[in-house]
This record gives C-alpha cells, sequence and structure tokens, in this order.
C-alpha cells in the first residue's frame, strides 16, 4: 500500500509538489498523469526517500518512508524511465547480481522462471544486456521486482520510446503484477496506456493533483479533454 498525506516538496522558493494526498491499495494501479515538471518524478523520489519532504509524510505498507526508510525499500521495486543494467553481464547474471542486493540467492532454475514470466524470450537469457532493447530492459526489470516479491512497484514513465507491441506487453506485465496484489503507481505521458491498465488516475499539474478518477468511470475521449483543458491546451478540432 502506498499512502501520502499532505506531502509537500520546496526548492527554496519554488514549490514542486503542494500537499499531496494519495491512497493506493495492493491490486490497485495508480497511472499519474502531467506535463513535464508537473512533480510526477518528485512523487516518486520522496516514495523511494531519494529526497527529503519539506513537509507531510510517505507510507509504504504503513511504514513511514523517513523514518524507516531502510526498511520500506525491502517492499519496492522501482522501474526508472531508462533501467540501469550491467552491460556486459547476462539478463540472468543482472538478475541474480540486483535480487542479491536486495538480500535474495536464487537458484539458476528460479531465475530463469523469473525472467520467463516478466516476458523475457529464452534465447536473450544469456546474452549480455549491452543490446537489450528499452522493452527487454524492462522486462528484466519486472523480474527483479518479482524476485523480491516487492508489494509496491514505482514506475518513471516506463513504455515513453516503447513501441505499441512492447509498451501492449509491459501493460499485460503490470497487470499480472496488480493481480498478484502489488500495489502500483506509475507516472506516465501515454494517456492510452493509462486508460487500459489504471484503476485510478490523477492528473498532475504545477505540482498539485488537480483531478482524480476511478479508470473505469472515465472514456478515453473524456480523459483526454479533461487533461488537455487542465494543461490549457486549445483542443484539436477536425471539420
Ligand atoms: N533539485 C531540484 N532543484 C530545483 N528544482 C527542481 C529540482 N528537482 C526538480 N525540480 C523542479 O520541480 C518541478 C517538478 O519536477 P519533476 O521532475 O517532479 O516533474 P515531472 O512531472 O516528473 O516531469 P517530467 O515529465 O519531465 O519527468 C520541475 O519544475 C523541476 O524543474
Amino acid at each position: 500500500m502506498i499512502i501520502t498525506k499532505e506531502l509537500t516538496k520546496k526548492y527554496g522558493d519554488f514549490t514542486a509538489l503542494t500537499n499531496l494526498n494519495l491512497h493506493i491499495n495492493s491490486g490497485e494501479i495508480y497511472c499519474l498523469l502531467g506535463a513535464n515538471g508537473a512533480g510526477k518524478s518528485t512523487t516518486i523520489n520522496l516514495l523511494l526517500n531519494y529526497i527529503n519532504p519539506t513537509s507531510g509524510q510517505a507510507y509504504i505498507n504503513g511504514m513511514d518512508v523517513q523514518k524507516q526508510g531502510r526498511e520500506t525499500k525491502k517492499y519496492i521495486a522501482y522501474i526508472p524511465e531508462n533501467l540501469m543494467l550491467y552491460p556486459s553481464l547476462t539478463a540472468i547474471e543482472n538478475l541474480d547480481y540486483f535480487s542479491g542486493i536486495a538480500g535474495i540467492k536464487l537458484q539458476r532454475k528460479s531465475l530463469e522462471e523469473l525472467l520467463s514470466k516478466a516476458g523475457l524470450q529464452s534465447e536473450a537469457f544469456y546474452k549480455p544486456t549491452v543490446a537489450f532493447s528499452k522493452g527487454m530492459r524492462q522486462k528484466v526489470g519486472i523480474a527483479i521486482a518479482l524476485a523480491k516479491q516487492a508489494k509496491v512497484l514505482l514506475l518513471d514513465e516506463p513504455t515513453s520510446g516503447l513501441d505499441p507491441k512492447a509498451s501492449n506487453e509491459f501493460g499485460h506485465l503490470l497487470l499480472q503484477l496488480q493481480k498478484e496484489g502489488v500495489a502500483i503507481l506509475m507516472a506516465t505521458h501515454d494517456l492510452f496506456r493509462a486508460k487500459e491498465i489504471a484503476t485510478h488516475i490523477g492528473i498532475m499539474k504545477g505540482g498539485i493533483l488537480q483531478h482524480e478518477f476511478k479508470a473505469s468511470e472515465i472514456t478515453l475521449q473524456k480523459l483526454e479533454e479533461v487533461y488537455l483543458q487542465t494543461m490549457n491546451y486549445k483542443e484539436l478540432h477536425h471539420d
């Protein structure tokens, strides 16, 4: 479970995030939309305890992120826009290494099963990741999350730059994790993918959460309309 209470981050006079209240339960996928600079990465960095809030609290599985940072890390898997893997190591070696850091030692067979579950083709298991596409690296990231048995998954624009097939596959992987009870927060610019997989959608602007919807209660068209209005974009009319 992910909870933030009045979470606020200031950089000098500039407020990057204002009084954010989020509540994401196990088995929910919350997609956070917003233009560049809206405060999405700031939110994720606060949940990861990479930066300190100016005020407010963040909780992961009931634990205060600031007070129990080390403990909360055990429950979190994080997939940034560009997941860093060791390029000269194979997919299996990367998975072994990163799950080892999390204190998990798995046999080769289990590592293979995890990569397979994450959708990586078996031919790629023993290849150095240097030549992996972004989609393939994301799959290794998912396998690491599976190995950790993460209860919370934080994703920062994971589908940007993926082709539609890879993005679709990635969405399906997230739906699998959702079924297993993971609480997922995904910052994204991808309205379509958000509508496809989210249980909840938030629209952020200027560090303020401006709108929140249950994904089942809004159409893609309406979502786009509200998003564009929130960002003060002029809509395109085809007449
Ligand atoms: N270390 C910092 N010092 C000063 N301002 C910062 C710092 N980090 C972020 N900001 C500012 O905070 C605001 C929110 O940034 P953030 O990275 O959270 O936006 P975002 O919604 O993730 O955008 P993007 O889609 O570009 O990733 C931006 O205006 C950014 O310039």
